[in-house]
């Protein structure tokens, strides 16, 4: 997978080559690219933003340089991509989000800051074939949109084949079943007095698979009844029982 991102904050990226990411790229299974904005610009001043019109707050991204940026990093290289734009007033990015676009060839980044971008950015793109996307991470407001495709990149690259080390994992996710996993436990078996639930000591995978279960669903309506009611009204019997 080809990933672009354009940004005036190019470093704000960087976090996408340490470790697991890192690894990732180096051996070639997903390539990133990270484009400053400004390079776009032909002002002394390197503009990027101007004021709204009809008034408000902040200041609003220029089409122009977005326009341009856009053109060059979409052709270069040539390959079906979705354009991916970060918003708190976008669709919510999911895991069956991440997994959709972790079968992609391309993603195509691009990140705000002051109060977004032209709307008319978006439109052109649109107008030209172009799929975009605007995602929110979350019902929060950040600074611009580089935290939130630190997020979404990080959620789609462990998704793609040979980049986590126990794929299983990954099919065990959180959401992967429409539950919240259950706890996690490891040495020693007992720590400060606290001991693992003999169950997990024991053999009986049944018993441990049903545990867990369990676990999840009391957890889940715990903490996330609307997964739960999305689910049916089994699973919220199945959690009154497993309580
Ligand atoms: N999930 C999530 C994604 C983001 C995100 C993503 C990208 C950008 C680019 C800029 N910002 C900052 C920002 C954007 C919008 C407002 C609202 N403002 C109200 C008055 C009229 C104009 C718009 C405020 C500040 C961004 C924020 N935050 N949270």
């Amino acid at each position: 997978m080809r990933i672009d991102v354009v940004t005036i904050f190019p470093s704000y990226l960087q976090p996408l080559r340490e470790a697991l990411l890192g690894r990732a790229i180096d051996r070639g299974l997903l390539e990133v690219a990270v484009h400053d904005l400004r390079d776009w610009t032909h002002d002394v001043h390197q503009a990027v933003d101007d004021s709204p019109y009809g008034g408000g707050p902040g200041m609003v991204m220029r089409p122009q340089v977005w326009g341009e940026a856009l053109d060059d990093v979409l052709a270069t290289p040539d390959l079906p991509a979705r354009l991916v734009v970060p918003t708190p007033a976008g669709r919510p990015f999911t895991q069956a989000t991440a997994h959709a676009w972790a079968a992609e060839e391309r993603l195509v980044f691009a990140c705000g800051r002051y109060e977004g971008i032209d709307e008319r950015v978006l439109l052109d793109a649109r107008a030209r074939g172009i799929t975009v996307d605007e995602v929110s991470i979350g019902d929060y407001v950040l600074v611009g949109g580089e935290v939130a495709v630190l997020v979404m990149v990080e959620a789609v690259a462990r998704l793609l084949p040979g980049v986590l080390g126990n794929p299983r994992s990954a099919a065990e996710d959180s959401f992967s079943d429409g539950l919240l996993e259950g706890p996690s436990y490891t040495r020693p078996e007992v720590w400060r007095e606290l001991a693992v639930p003999d169950v997990l000591r024991g053999g009986n995978h049944a018993a441990i698979a049903r545990w867990r279960r369990d676990r999840a669903l009391e957890r889940t309506r715990d903490r996330r009844p609307d997964l739960l009611d999305a689910l049916g009204p089994d699973a919220l019997d199945a959690a009154d029982r497993a309580a």
